[in-house]
């Protein structure tokens, strides 16, 4: 599941911004749909204590029979392979034994099923102390410390209690302490990828479910942008081998010269402002000051809703200086804008990039770029629509 010494990637650095923390930068110029990371997570959990869609290993949908755990009634696996791989990994005897313990205890049912989620992701965490302690201290590395403002004293004590009713929580040279249980769930808060179920036409892009959630070593120091210059794609139900189908693949939106920092947009790029920030402050501790935000700050709420019914119609209206920076070098720039209507700047950005699928609200990358030459495919990282750019 983890592979905390890989090798260096050859397109990115880490270095601090001030105001955002460490960020990756890009260490060469990169082309439209160009894979900059391919990345393996240190540690998945389930979305949910009692599901049985999904291979409690590799998380791909069950197809036809499920092989249950012959120890707890907590996991399913797809394969005998899986369900052998597992007690390596995501379902090994002190997993089996902790989760037993904890979901029989009192406290367990009271949880919200947030809280039962975090308690999952706990127990995650704490087996991955002991079964590797090199990728526990990668974990522990990441952005999210206790007394930050993303998990309340109440919710800890909470979730500390009810984990400590796992029987067997020694857990190594890392102890099992209230503000290590605390810096854990700030890190999951600011630093999980959800692993998404497959998209269903008839849910709206806010209701998709999560069939788990990973913490991905190198993804984790992507920053946010409301216009994100990359988007991450993920094949999990995919073919090949079971381990490499939970890895996400993050590919640049079009041309970034070096020197300049990639960013993921934190959930789709659709949302209006006041939820976008509602939601970085409360989940990620931070107050967005990107472009867009700037530009956005300062509009009534019926500028906002005509921005938002014109993103609904695709229409496409004049770049702002912001995207126009970021897009200096874009070489398939060939969608007119209309000239005078300031009202939308960052028109261009949905009008090329957002899926204008009804409910799916994905971000379109082109596919990766053959003999140099940019793709003029798209690909949509929600609901997997292929299309040419130059419908556009
Ligand atoms: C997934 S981590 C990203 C890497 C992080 N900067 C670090 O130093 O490890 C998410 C955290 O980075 C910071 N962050 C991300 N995007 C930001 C932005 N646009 N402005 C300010 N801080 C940001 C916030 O502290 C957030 O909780």
């Amino acid at each position: 599941m983890e592979n905390p010494s890989k090798a260096p990637n050859p397109f990115l650095k880490i270095e601090e911004i001030q105001g955002k923390g460490r960020s990756l930068i890009a260490t060469q110029p990169l082309k439209p749909g160009q894979i900059i990371l391919r990345d393996t997570p240190l540690l998945l959990y389930p979305a949910s204590p009692f599901n049985n869609k999904f291979c409690s290993n590799c998380f791909r949908i069950i197809q036809c029979s499920h092989i249950p755990c012959p120890s707890c009634p907590y996991a399913f696996f797809c394969s005998a392979n899986c369900q052998s791989k597992s007690i390596s990994t995501s379902h090994t005897p002190w997993i089996c034994q902790s989760l037993s313990g904890m979901i029989n205890s009192l406290h367990f049912p009271k949880l919200s099923v947030d809280q039962q989620v975090e308690a999952l992701f706990l127990v995650a965490a704490y087996n991955l102390a002991v079964v590797s302690p090199s990728s526990f201290r990668v974990l522990l590395s990441l952005q999210g410390d206790w007394g930050g403002s993303v998990v309340s004293e109440a919710g800890v004590d909470l979730l500390h209690s009810v984990v400590g009713s796992c029987p067997n929580m020694n857990v190594g040279e890392f102890g099992f302490s209230k503000e290590l249980t605390a810096a854990l769930l700030a890190k999951d808060k600011v630093n999980a990828f959800g692993l998404m179920e497959p998209f269903d036409p008839d849910r709206g892009s806010g209701e998709r479910g999560v069939r788990a959630y990973g913490i991905y070593p190198m993804a984790s120091f992507f920053n946010h942008d409301c216009l994100p210059n990359a988007c991450r794609f993920e094949y999990v139900d995919s073919d090949g081998d079971s381990g490499s189908n939970t890895d996400i693949v993050v590919r640049v939106l079009h041309d970034v010269p070096e020197g300049r920092e990639i960013c993921l947009s934190y959930f789709p790029v659709n949302f209006k402002y006041s939820e976008r920030q509602k939601r970085l402050k409360e989940d990620y501790g931070f107050t967005c000051k990107c472009d867009r935000c700037v530009v956005e700050a300062n509009w009534s709420d019926q500028e906002e809703e005509d921005a938002m019914d014109k993103e609904g119609e695709g229409s496409g209206e004049e770049e702002d200086e912001a995207m126009e920076e970021d897009m200096d070098d874009e070489e398939n720039v060939n969608v007119e804008v209309e000239e005078g209507d300031q009202d939308f700047p960052h028109a261009y950005f949905f009008l090329r990039y957002m899926c204008n699928r009804e409910n799916c609200g994905g971000t379109l990358a082109p596919l990766p770029p053959s003999d140099a030459s940019p793709s003029t495919v798209m690909e949509c990282n929600v609901c997997g629509n292929l299309s040419k750019s130059d419908e556009l």
